[in-house]
């Protein structure tokens, strides 16, 4: 038997960061969207654990017991007191280091399909304790649609979405390392009082309506320009999705991918033939939010 999952990319649509706290995390208010591009993972019974990967970025991955697909693996088997004796084969479609959280997708969908594969029978509330043992966005990539992440984005509070909204995602030449980017935040923010970060209200409704104008009026990441000082030439990136008429344009997360917030799938599609003429990013794709979170999307008996 083999299960695989269906895990959706994020964009924070708002990240607002606190002060370092002594653990070394921030306190965020971190509103998560999913978004439709996805990463696929199947689990296999096997003799021990391996992982393999394909897809544009498949070379970045580590296959060891670093990837996040393994360590989901781990923790899980380790709770039940069982081998985590499986294959993970992971489809990579999710940007690797992009600030689109693919490697918590992993995470979160090796989780849920070990748990059908070994009948391992974890409710939502032990695979949830789970995903934020392994990161602060795999919560998220379990819950998909929209929420807001609190803590340090771990604790979340599904939020309701009106309607679906247009992205466009440029991805850049390199990454970013999510640690580097928090460091740079702390060290421009040096000397500054920074405020309790706190979810907008006006952003919270724009979901709730699933009005884009409103929500582009709103979005805002405070990691922006710690990732523009690490990485400048993300401006021109920016710059040219807003000459192409995009109603918002944001580093998603800790970067380095660009996000682009357009009006309708014409305007996507517009937004996105500009970007590829600009020459400021490595690819560009399209996509629909809110997506659903990590899904089983195939059970197979063994051959
Ligand atoms: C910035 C965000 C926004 O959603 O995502 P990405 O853009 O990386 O995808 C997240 O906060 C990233 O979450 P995730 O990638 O799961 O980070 P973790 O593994 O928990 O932490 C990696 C490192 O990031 C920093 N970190 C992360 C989360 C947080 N609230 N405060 C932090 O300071 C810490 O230095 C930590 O050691
Ligand atoms: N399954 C995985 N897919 C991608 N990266 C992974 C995975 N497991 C661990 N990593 C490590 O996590 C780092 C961050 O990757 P990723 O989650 O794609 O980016 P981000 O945190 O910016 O959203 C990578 O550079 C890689 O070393």
């Amino acid at each position: 038997m083999s299960v695989t999952v269906r895990v959706p990319a994020k964009v924070n649509v708002q990240l607002a960061v606190g002060a370092a706290r002594p653990d070394g995390f921030h306190d965020l208010a971190n509103v998560f969207l999913a978004v439709g591009l996805h990463d696929q993972v199947t689990v296999t019974p096997a003799d021990e654990l391996t992982v393999t990967c394909e897809g544009p970025d498949a070379e970045q991955v580590p296959l060891d017991r670093t990837n996040l697909a393994a360590r989901a693996a781990i923790a899980l088997a380790g709770r039940r007191g069982i081998e985590p004796a499986v294959h993970i084969h992971i489809v990579k479609d999710i940007p690797v280091a992009g600030g689109m959280a693919g490697g918590s997708a992993d995470g979160a969908g090796a989780l849920l399909a070990c748990n059908e594969l070994w009948r391992a029978g974890a409710s939502r509330a032990e695979l949830l304790a789970i995903c934020a043992d392994l990161g602060s966005d795999v919560p998220f990539s379990l819950v998909g649609g929209a929420a807001l992440g609190t803590g340090r984005g771990e604790r979340l509070t599904v939020l309701e979405t009106g309607g679906t909204f247009q992205w466009v995602f440029a991805m850049a030449e390199r990454g970013l390392s999510t640690p580097a980017v928090f460091r740079e935040f702390d060290r421009l923010a040096r000397g500054r009082d920074i405020p309790e970060p706190v979810a907008s209200a006006q952003l919270l409704q724009a979901l709730a309506k699933g009005d884009a104008d409103a929500l582009a009026a709103a979005v805002s990441n405070d990691l922006q320009p710690a990732a523009l000082s690490l990485f400048p030439e993300l401006a021109d990136t920016l710059d040219a999705g807003r000459g192409a008429g995009a109603l918002a344009a944001l580093v998603s997360g800790s970067g380095p991918t660009t996000a682009f917030l357009a009006r309708d799938p014409d305007a996507a599609t517009k937004i996105a033939d500009a970007l590829r003429a600009s020459g400021t990013c490595r690819t560009v794709r399209t996509a629909t939010a809110p997506a659903p979170g990590a899904t089983v999307t195939r059970r197979a008996a063994a051959r």
